[in-house]
């Protein structure tokens, strides 16, 4: 079901191995230094994804309560998990003579509540909600009481799959055999060997336990991966570290299989069947790190805190306490809590970062007793009406951590950064321009920035195809005319191809619930972080055109809000502007409807084009709304029509001369928070000339941003969990 891949190299004894994928530089570090640590997983751009890149909803899509019918009527019992359901497995065979009901203990068969998918325990079995169906129904009319595994385990199903399967199995054991097990290291190598990768406060008794082996030609550490009861090898991941140029330790992170493939819930061995309780954290030091600490069973997911795979459910079904400590970052406290969704709120409880509670890791390197900080983690579902006592230490970790809070940077719009600060989750963006102005061309790249830097992205392109679309990204993301070096189009393709980015394949008029039961399923899958939506008009529906179109714009934007609030999800969204003059410029007001949109985003962002004699053609970005601090502003930008990009142009070349905030909306029923946005009064070099404009005592910058202007309004907050 996986598209093959072209070109996956064979494992390389080189310096530079072509399968890296997560890789950060840490500063000033020098080879020997005591001080070197390991860069937390959560602070690594995170590329690698599932292979499959295309969303699609499943035509029937099943509820949970679809499949407890289904199994009731073939007569399976089951008993609902956190979220899994729970079955025997149709792949073993059931004990003869086995009278009453089967022991609970021996349902080894995990249905996925949300998708339906799969997975026997017992026999490694997996498969789609359809599968089993097909399973099932073939038992039944030949009278079987149990299938034989092989008729699933042919999968994957081409031959071109099973075969880089097999290889990348045999690679995996190949670096696993030549690599050295922890223990027979001479003690002093073992030594140096914890000091390069910051894990000094490790015990080799604890490497060992875990089976962590160090592989020579690369220098790099072995993490195993072994089944969850089968106990043979299932592949590898490498951690190597290397001083680069400037004295900067990089560490670079490899799975054999690849991370589409690389399931691994590091430390499952050691969990014992009757565990009833787990710490889950995000990285294989951090796992050893309680583990030694604490004694108690704890598991690493395989890609840190980009995403909690669906596949691994299974697996944590057991736990009746799951304790999530994924790192000591904002970020990771915003991925406990999505995970937490996912896995249950009741049965989970999060350690909230801060400085006395850093990652595990980090927490063992500095004398912390990291029992206590599990003990004090607290629960995740929380009761919808809170005290200010409940909240003191959330307000508190916003304040001590600005940074993060304000959510990921552009690295190609510093100017957007300077005014919106970052891209956070849960909140509701909309974005609009004149027609044909680029707002798709513009919030490809706006999207893809964030993508490069680990936001994992779900695309609804409804006006142009899927193949155009991504034609447009990958020249933004070459930066470069691709018709003119198609010789390189592989190794951009092969770079691209590892973004978490993933593409709905709707195009044209589509059904908003569709649309929504879509990107639910989405973030499910692969914890998708921002959705775009290019755009709204393509939800309205004709027939409701005659209607009440206004109605109808208000109830898909109230949906994307309630969306936005409840996934976590930040979502852009494109709309339309109203019929303007041509020679002036967009406010919020111009945005096609009610004044709903506006309202209900968190941020307003207008393409401006301006279409005076003066600069024909030059486009700004103007900020109108920010409900996070209320900085509005507006910055040139440069388009470059050879890659499709947009920058800011050398400072000193477009001057913006004046930012005033815009008087009251006109828009049908006006604007909430009064100013919102800013009238803006952009005068090129030759007005400058003629004397038309006083110049300014200082040198103007280029990016101008009024404080204020924003509603001040707190985005409403979902209910059920920690805020
Ligand atoms: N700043 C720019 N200057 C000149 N051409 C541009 C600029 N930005 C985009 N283009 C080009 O204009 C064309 C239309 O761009 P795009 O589809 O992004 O506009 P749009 O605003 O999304 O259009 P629509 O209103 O139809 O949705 C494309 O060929 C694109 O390459």
């Amino acid at each position: 079901r996986h598209a093959p891949r072209r070109c996956l190299s064979t494992f390389p004894l080189s310096r530079h191995p072509p399968w890296n994928f997560q890789t950060e530089t840490l500063a000033a570090s020098k080879p020997h230094a005591t001080k070197r640590r390991l860069v937390p997983l959560h602070f690594c751009r995170t590329f690698k994804k599932d292979i499959k890149s295309t969303v699609d909803f499943p035509l029937s899509p099943v509820t949970v309560t679809d499949i407890k019918q289904y199994l009731r009527s073939k007569d399976i019992p089951f008993h609902d998990g956190y979220s899994c359901l729970h079955a025997p497995s149709i792949f073993c065979e059931q004990p003869p003579g086995g009278a009453g009901a089967p022991a609970r203990d021996s349902f080894s068969m995990f249905i996925d509540k949300t998708t339906g998918q799969f997975l026997c325990m017992d026999t490694g079995v997996e498969g789609s909600w359809e599968d089993l169906q097909d399973c099932l129904e073939v038992m039944q009319k030949e009278g079987q009481t149990s299938m034989n595994p092989n008729v699933l385990l042919g999968y994957p199903a081409s031959l071109e799959e099973q075969e880089e399967k097999e290889r990348e199995l045999r690679e995996a054991q190949r670096i696993w055999s030549s690599a050295v097990p922890f223990s027979d290291l001479p003690e002093e190598e073992a030594q140096l060997v914890k000091t390069m990768f910051g894990i000094g406060k490790l015990t080799n008794a604890a490497l060992r336990r875990f089976a962590v082996r160090f592989f020579k030609p690369t220098k790099s550490l072995v993490f195993p991966w072994f089944g969850g009861r089968d106990p043979s090898l299932r592949g590898v991941k490498l951690l190597s570290a290397a001083t680069d140029n400037s004295g900067r330790v990089v560490y670079t992170e490899a799975t054999v299989p690849r991370p589409s493939g690389y399931h691994n819930l590091f430390g499952l061995p050691l969990v014992g069947r009757k565990d009833t309780e787990v710490v889950l954290v995000g990285r294989e030091a951090d796992a050893m790190a309680v583990s030694q600490a604490t004694g108690l069973p704890t598991v690493a997911l395989p890609r840190g805190v980009s995403c909690l795979p669906p596949a691994l459910l299974p697996y944590l079904e057991q736990f009746r306490r799951v304790t999530l400590w994924l790192g000591g970052d904002m970020r990771s406290w915003e991925a406990s809590k999505v995970f937490a969704r996912k896995l249950g709120l009741k049965r989970c409880s999060l350690v909230r970062p801060g400085d006395h509670q850093p990652s595990p890791a980090d927490a063992l390197a500095q004398g912390r007793n990291l029992a206590r900080i599990v003990k004090a983690s607290i629960p995740a579902a929380h009761k919808s009406i809170v005290s200010f006592k409940q909240l003191r230490d959330d307000v508190f970790g916003e304040l001590a951590n600005t940074e993060q809070v304000a959510g990921v940077k552009w690295t190609r719009f510093p100017d957007l950064t300077k005014i919106l600060k970052g891209h956070r989750k849960g909140e509701l963006t909309v974005f609009t321009g004149p027609t044909g102005s680029g707002k798709t061309t513009f919030i490809s790249e706006y999207a893809l920035d964030l993508c490069m830097g680990g936001v994992n992205t779900l695309w609804g392109s409804f006006e142009i195809n899927n193949v155009r679309l991504a034609k447009i990204m990958l020249t933004q993301f070459a930066m470069q005319r691709l018709e003119d070096s198609l010789h390189e189009y592989d190794a951009w393709a092969d770079r691209f191809e590892e973004l978490p980015l993933y593409f709905m394949t709707f195009h044209g008029q589509q059904n908003i619930k569709v649309v929504l039961d879509t990107m639910q399923h989405a973030v499910y899958l692969y914890d998708i972080g921002h959705v775009v939506i290019d755009n709204l008009q393509f939800m309205m529906g004709q027939e409701h055109l005659s209607v009440d179109k206004f109605a109808v714009q208000d109830h898909i934007i109230g949906a994307f809000r309630k969306f936005a609030t409840h996934s976590s999800c930040h979502v852009t969204l494109i709309i339309h502007p109203r019929k303007e003059e041509d020679d002036k410029e967009l406010q919020t007001a111009s945005i096609f409807g009610t004044a709903k949109a506006s309202q209900e985003a968190d941020n307003v962002l207008i393409l401006q084009e301006k279409k005076l004699v003066t600069c024909p053609g030059r486009r700004s970005l103007q900020v109108a709304k920010n409900r996070f601090d209320g900085d509005v502003g507006i910055f040139p930008l440069e388009f470059n029509k050879a890659s499709l990009t947009f920058a800011t142009p050398l400072r000193g070349k477009h001057k913006l001369r004046k930012v005033k905030p815009e008087k009251s909306d006109s828009a049908e029923g006006g604007q909430e928070g009064g100013g919102v946005g800013v009238g803006v009064e952009e005068v090129g070099k030759d007005k400058e000339k003629e004397g038309k404009v006083e110049k300014p005592a200082k040198a103007p910058k280029a990016t101008k941003t009024v404080r204020g202007a924003g509603s001040g309004k707190s985005s409403p907050k979902g209910e059920g969990m920690v805020p």
